[in-house]
């Protein structure tokens, strides 16, 4: 099992997501993801939320609402993973390519697609999307 932080603004509505570029392995390197990581045997998805967030970019977060996969259990990571993603805002530090990726972008809404994110993401940031542009004011 995989987490991912859907790193927004605003947890209630969001307005800028978070991709990092990943550096490795080489065939996923320049991919654009959600950061995050393997949940370690006996921890928490959500303590390795935490703990790859605070790894990866330098900081400590709030975790808010899960973004549900279609199959209730997770997205597909083909060939054998399968990721949760929550909604997370950083409470504390500004957010580094410390780890695991060279180039951080803020994407404000309307421009969520315009990196070139791995091809198991597309449905998560569809469904991100989806989301945020119900959450906006109208
Ligand atoms: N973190 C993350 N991984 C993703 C995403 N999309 C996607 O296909 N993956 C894949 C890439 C990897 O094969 C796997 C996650 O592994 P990882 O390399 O991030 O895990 P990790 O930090 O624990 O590192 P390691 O144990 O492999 O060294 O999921 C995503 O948005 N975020």
């Amino acid at each position: 099992m995989v987490v991912g932080g859907a790193v927004v603004d605003d947890l209630a509505r969001p307005t800028v997501l978070l991709a990092a570029r990943r550096t490795e392995p080489p065939h996923l390197a320049g991919g654009w993801e959600l950061p995050g990581g393997k949940v370690d045997p006996g921890e928490e998805p959500l303590q390795a939320l935490h703990r790859e967030l605070h790894e990866e970019l330098g900081v400590k977060i709030e975790v808010g609402e899960e973004l549900v996969a279609p199959n209730g259990l997770g997205w597909d990571l083909p060939p054998s993973h399968r990721m949760r993603v929550w909604l997370v805002r950083v409470t504390e530090g500004e957010s580094a390519p410390i780890e695991a990726h060279d180039e951080l972008r803020h994407l404000p809404l309307g421009r969520w697609g315009e990196v070139n994110w791995l091809p198991a993401d597309m449905p998560i940031v569809a469904a991100l999307t989806a989301l945020a542009e119900e959450r906006q004011a109208p």
